[in-house]
């Protein structure tokens, strides 16, 4: 029987990190397969995993969705079949939707057969970071809580994780999922065994999670939203990322928000979208993008994660210095014309030979040395990113 493990969470959560810890202490002496679906072109965890000594899928085709229903069913029942290894862990990108991921493993249907057993779907949260995800990629974000079995909350180690902020993400996680397990405990002191022994069967349940009933890879999503005959009122929450605060007035080409508003009366309250110091709101005639709401048809458009998130990613042999890295994932961090900077990881070869690898996410670098690569990596994810504007400042003359 292959048990498998679905750990998920939103960009640089601390899935990696989650993962490596099972790794060391409780997957110890089993074979494992990691099937990894990283968004963006150019993969960089395998080199972290590839370590650990065990074997490892990659699939870097963008959308998950779209995996999902080839690559990822014919990749995982291949896994089952050539390797007969005891465990599969499967770490969904950051911005794929768990219930899609559960669905995938389901409609397999191997579970039938006794072949397999999904037994746990963990999804890894920023306990910082939280509220922000969920104000701004609340559609991606809420998916991967509401379908949690558990919860693990990220960085409740760190010197800004007050009682007070761990407490109030307890509280908006409890709201999308009352019934997930959620970890508070540091995962370096928990354990991987503690861990595991925690995730595993933990009861599955879709029930509470808005699902899109039909797949979003068929592009054709009616639902049966009906906006004709009534006021429609809809809330879109602050896209609050600290400080940063923009508004998103009349004629805003902001790339987030397409709705047709036509033949019915439809009120939108665009709350702040608030990104540290900027503050966009969405006004009438918005043709930003990220959202597509055609009310008329009642046509409701979900979003892949390619129409919302973008990556930039390069491989190359250029020397960079640690403090080159530095001021670079710097300038990354306030200036916000390169986009809304969510992920920022890779390694690089410095002109002594030595390795810098660097993640980042919003407001937290973490730069450190590493052992050689094959090549040079850098991957940038984000929204709206400018990429003209990101090759510049990593390859500017
Ligand atoms: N202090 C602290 N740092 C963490 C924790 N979890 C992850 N990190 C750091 O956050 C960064 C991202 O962690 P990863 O484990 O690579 O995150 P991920 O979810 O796999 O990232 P993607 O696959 O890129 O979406 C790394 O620098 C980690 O060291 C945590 O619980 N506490």
């Amino acid at each position: 029987m292959v048990k498998i493990d679905i750990i998920s969470g939103f960009l640089g959560a601390g899935k990696t990190t989650l993962i490596k810890k099972l790794l060391q202490d409780a997957f110890k002496g089993q074979q494992v397969v990691l099937i990894e679906n990283e968004f963006g072109e150019i993969g960089i965890d395998g080199g972290f995993l590839k370590d650990a000594g065990i074997e490892i899928k990659e699939m870097n085709s963008g959308c998950i969705c779209c995996s999902l229903v080839g690559d990822f069913g014919t990749a995982l029942k291949e896994v089952v079949e050539k390797y007969h290894p005891d465990r599969i862990v499967i770490e969904p990108s950051g911005v794929g939707k768990l219930s899609d991921v559960i669905h995938a493993v389901e409609n397999l249907h191997l579970e039938a057969d006794g072949e397999v057993k999904l037994n746990s779907a963990v999804t890894v949260v920023d306990v910082l970071k939280c509220k922000m995800y969920l104000k701004n990629f609340g559609e991606f974000f809420k998916n991967q809580v509401e379908a949690a079995g558990t919860i693990i909350l990220s960085r409740t180690d760190t010197k800004k994780a007050t009682p007070e902020k761990i407490e109030a993400a307890i509280e908006l996680i409890r709201e999308l999922n009352p019934d997930a397990t959620i970890i508070t405990t540091p995962v370096e002191d928990l354990g991987g065994q503690k861990i595991l022994d925690t995730i595993e069967g933990m009861k599955i349940d879709l029930s509470h999670v808005e699902e899109e009933h039909d797949h979003c890879c068929d592009h054709d999503h009616h639902h049966d939203h009906d906006h004709e005959e009534h006021e429609h009122h809809h809330d879109h929450e602050d896209h609050d990322h600290d400080e940063h605060h923009h508004d998103h007035g009349e004629g805003c080409t902001c790339g987030c928000h397409d709705h047709d508003h036509e033949e019915h009366e439809h009120h939108h309250d665009h709350e702040d979208h608030d990104h540290d110091e900027h503050h966009h709101d969405h006004g009438e005639g918005c043709t930003c993008g990220c959202h597509d709401h055609d009310h008329e048809g009642h046509h409701h458009h979900h979003h892949h994660a390619d129409e919302v998130f973008t990556s930039w990613g390069k491989e190359t042999v250029r020397k960079y210095s640690r403090e080159e890295i530095e001021k670079i994932l710097k300038t990354l961090s306030e200036d916000d014309s390169y986009g809304m900077i969510l992920r920022a990881k890779g390694m690089l070869e410095s002109e002594d030979g030595v390795w810098t690898y660097f993640d980042m996410v919003p407001e937290e670098v973490d730069i450190r040395e590493g052992s050689a690569e094959y090549t040079g990596r850098i991957c940038v994810i984000g929204s709206k990113l400018d990429e003209a504007k990101l090759e510049q400042l990593w390859f500017a003359k």
